[in-house]
């Protein structure tokens, strides 16, 4: 069966919602004071409490059948062993490969990737520490003391998010930069910071073919030329992380120069390839490698933990619950941790380009929901923007909060405070989502202020507040390279049990292509300064006034 819908325990699932829909958590807590020990996990550190969950004892039990029911256990084998489960590209989805750090052979066919994986990852070693000791200088003799990543998708997100998360473990001598957009601002104003002599660009693209990022590789190129002078000195510049040698040639970079990655990686799974280059040259190969091996934690996890201990897999099917049953649309991911605002941005990519998909694998329109719209922002930050809406709107939006326990950083002598206000925040805001304020509630705290009746009846409605809005808390003790890449698999495989459940093919993204070609059309007619008469009256109109303001 490929519609998961058909499945009787689907029709089980939503006579269930029923009736734990009219079911408040904060009564649930009130009735089961265990509540938090039955509903909350912990696997290698990472907590997962789901206890604040429109649940009952009755709800995963049902949604674990229709994980066995849409064969999660065997797709999970199928994915881990290499079989070509991304067929519309026909490829292989091995970004496990990549941090397998028990090293066991991985087949594809018929060839061990396993050396390969190593030969690219021992590169990664040699050259990283040969920049960071200075054995690798510039093209003056000076060393170098800025990276500049120019990639974008899953050739930036990764890299921008991990060294904006592990900055407390980056060398003090290396700045690192990321230029993804073609907007010509995002590297100009990188290259105001940088200084040819000292400045290492990395090309990263797996194509080596995206318009933004050889723009923006050509156009540094051209500023480095600009005071280097002698296309020779290239060489100690750039570097190049692809799967394309043959473009990368093309392009003027040796392949000396070049790490290596393959066509088994998708883009957005692949910081943990050559991709994540900037990340091993700024927190240094061996925090790089904690990153895997953190990874490959919960690679075993997932692999090995039945589906009622398994971590991604409640997740995931958590998720399933509210997006099918509920009809939520979206998912918000809220990092209580400065070096993760990134976190959202990146997971949004992970998420949307691998599950916005309209038909199943057989290629026929899906009469169910898949995908979420996934969004977020650093907390405390998002408390003061947009959580009234998730406190008091009209739409049900699950939250996740994530948080370390201990902050990296001891801001002066009040460091301390600093993060135990960032725990309260955490903890308040999962409490009030959960429990709402009543409007008895409401009542006593303003004639305890002194209100008059009148007024009183008058701000009721305003200030009664619902609850009973879903969150999951994600606590670990401090945001080390092997934690960061134990969450990050962690909703790696969220995303892979939901692509599984919908029947859709979560590794392609055929529909990040269409604006691409199109833009390609409509480039050459801008640079022609042509009278556009061929497109549908709004974009004509957009395309003329552009050239009626550009002249
Ligand atoms: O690494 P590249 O080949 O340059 O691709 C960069 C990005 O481009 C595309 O638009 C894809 O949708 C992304 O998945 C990919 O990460």
């Amino acid at each position: 069966m490929t519609n998961p819908t058909t499945f009787p325990i689907w029709q089980q699932l939503a006579e269930h919602q029923k009736e734990v829909f009219p079911l408040h958590m904060r009564d649930l807590f009130n009735q089961d004071p265990q509540r938090f020990e039955k509903f909350s996990l912990e696997v290698d550190g990472l907590l997962l409490d789901y206890s604040k969950h429109r649940i009952t004892a009755d709800t995963l039990p049902k949604l674990f059948e229709l994980a066995r029911n849409t064969e999660v256990e065997q797709w999970r084998e199928r994915m881990f062993n290499g079989e070509k489960i991304n067929f519309t590209e026909k490829r292989a989805v091995l970004h496990t490969a990549l941090r397998n750090r028990s090293n066991t052979p991985v087949i594809v066919d018929g060839k061990d990737v396993m050396p390969e994986v190593n030969r690219v990852l021992a590169q990664m070693r040699s050259f990283s520490e040969q920049v960071r000791n200075g054995e690798w200088l510039g093209y003056t003799g000076k060393k170098i003391t800025d990276v500049v990543n120019i990639g974008i998708g899953g050739s930036d997100l990764g890299p921008v998010m991990v060294c904006g998360a592990l900055k407390p473990y980056a060398s003090p001598d290396l700045n690192a930069h990321f230029v993804s957009n073609v907007d010509g601002a995002h590297l100009a104003q990188t290259l105001e910071q940088c200084d040819p002599e000292t400045t290492l660009f990395i090309v990263a693209s797996k194509t080596f073919t995206t318009q933004e990022t050889m723009t923006n590789a050509r156009s540094a190129r051209k500023w480095f030329l600009a005071a280097a002078g002698d296309e020779a000195h290239v060489a100690r510049h750039f570097v190049a992380l692809s799967t394309n040698a043959k473009a990368v040639n093309a392009f003027g970079i040796d392949t000396a120069n070049m790490f290596e990655f393959w066509d088994w990686v998708g883009g957005r799974y692949s910081l943990w390839s050559a991709i994540g280059l900037s990340i091993a040259l700024y927190v240094g190969m061996d925090n790089f490698e904690e990153l895997l091996a953190g990874a490959h934690d919960m690679d075993q996890h997932f692999r090995t933990a039945p589906l009622e201990q398994n971590m991604p897999v409640i997740m995931a099917l958590l998720g399933v619950w509210y997006n099918n049953f509920f009809h939520t649309e979206t998912q918000a991911i809220l990092p209580y941790d400065q070096g993760l605002s990134r976190f959202p941005a990146y997971m949004q990519q992970a998420d949307m380009e691998s599950n916005g998909k309209f038909v199943n694998r057989e290629g026929k329109r899906i009469p169910y929901s898949t995908g979420p719209i996934i969004w977020g922002e650093a907390g405390t930050n998002g408390q003061h923007a947009f959580y009234q809406l998730i406190h008091q709107g009209n739409k049900l939006i699950p939250c996740d909060f994530l948080m370390p326990i201990q902050s990296q950083y001891a801001a002066g002598d009040n460091g301390d405070q600093h993060h135990k206000m960032l725990l309260a925040n955490f903890f308040a805001q999962t409490k009030a989502l959960m429990q709402g304020k009543t409007s008895l509630e409401v009542k006593h705290e303003l004639e305890a202020l002194g209100m008059h009746a009148d007024e009183i009846r008058e701000l009721m409605p305003h200030r009664v507040f619902g609850g009973n809005r879903p969150t999951s808390s994600i606590l670990f003790d401090k945001l080390t390279p092997r934690t960061l890449g134990k969450l990050i698999a962690l909703y790696e495989h969220k995303i892979f049990v939901q692509g599984i459940i919908w029947h859709i093919n979560s590794y392609d993204q055929w529909g990040v292509e269409f604006g691409k070609q199109l833009a390609q059309g409509i480039l050459p007619q801008l640079q022609a300064g042509e009278v556009a008469t061929t497109h549908d009256s709004s974009t004509n109109g957009l395309i003329n006034f552009s050239r009626r303001s550009a002249s």
